[in-house]
């Protein structure tokens, strides 16, 4: 891997980000709405530095746009002429930030509205749950700016809308709705009756509430299993399901069922 001077922790601009705690959710806040809250190095820096801090006691992450729209993606004020190895350093970049999210120990909730385009698109890619409100829409324009996608969305994407979507998004600039979102794998929500942002809360409140070694297990061993060959696949979910079982909190909840202490399964 490549390093260079581009090192997002020396750019940090703690302005571009408003963050907030409720309960034990953090709220992460893009804050350039004037800029339609594209991602500039001081913001991808801040986020960075977000993750890298993220305090002992919470339990989930909501990342959301301030204003009216998400992200607008990369900033293009800052795409300077690079040489292939600025290029490179620039897009690695954003693969560790982007990583950190992807990696964090808590579920990561992304929060959509209006313009979900580009690298925002890349970042909510990211996330371990996307909630998007009717307003949201999604586009990759690189084609039309000249550029490829340089923040994972490669990756990523099309594990969620397959390969074929993300090829016609690049290639026609075809731009998803959020109800087409939902259709196509790439938001679990449609938040109709309240903001994503406040959607986004709720889910991050329920999710906080599971065994943390049951959400470390579902956000850092579910993947890995799921691309795996079957047969290391299954002995790594035995291994996993063995270490969960065997941890007291797992005790304690299983017995709380079996005394009518918790809530049974109900349809919502
Ligand atoms: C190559 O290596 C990479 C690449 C990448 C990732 C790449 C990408 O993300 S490509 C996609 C870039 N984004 C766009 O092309 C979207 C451009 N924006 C728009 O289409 C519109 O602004 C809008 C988002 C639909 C909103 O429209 P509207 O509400 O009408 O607002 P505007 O008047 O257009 O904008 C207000 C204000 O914001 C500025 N702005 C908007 N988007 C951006 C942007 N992406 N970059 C910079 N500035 C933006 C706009 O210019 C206006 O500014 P004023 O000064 O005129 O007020 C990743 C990593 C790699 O290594």
């Amino acid at each position: 891997m490549l390093t260079g001077n581009a090192s997002a922790a020396t750019l940090a601009d703690p302005s571009t980000l408003v963050i907030d705690t409720v309960g034990s959710v953090l709220t992460v806040g893009l804050n350039r709405a004037k800029k339609r809250n594209a991602l500039n190095d001081g913001l991808m820096a801040a986020l960075k530095d977000c993750f890298d801090d993220l305090p002992a006691d919470i339990r989930s992450v909501v990342i959301h746009g301030i204003g009216d729209h998400f992200s607008a993606g990369l900033d293009l004020s800052e795409l300077r002429v690079r040489d292939a190895t600025e290029g490179l350093v620039h897009s690695q970049t954003w693969h560790r930030v982007f990583d950190k999210i992807q990696y964090c120990r808590v579920p990561v909730i992304a929060a959509l509205k209006g313009a979900v385009i580009g690298g925002g698109l890349e970042l909510a890619c990211a996330a371990h749950i996307r909630v998007a409100e009717p307003s949201a829409y999604y586009a990759l324009p690189e084609g039309s700016r000249g550029i490829f996608v340089g923040g994972g969305g490669s990756v990523r994407l099309p594990r969620l809308i397959g390969v074929a979507r993300m090829a016609d998004m690049m290639l026609t600039g075809r731009v998803y709705s959020a109800t087409e979102g939902v259709v196509h794998g790439f938001s679990q929500y449609l938040s109709e009756d309240k903001t994503a942002y406040d959607k986004a809360l709720e889910l991050g409140n329920r999710v906080a509430q599971n065994a943390p070694l049951t959400n470390f297990a579902v956000l850092q061993a579910l993947p890995m299993i799921a691309e795996a060959n079957p047969q290391t696949g299954l002995l790594m979910e035995s291994l996993m399901a063995t270490v969960a079982q065997s941890d007291q909190e797992a005790k304690n909840r299983i017995r709380d069922f079996l005394d009518h202490k918790t809530a049974k399964v109900k349809p919502t």
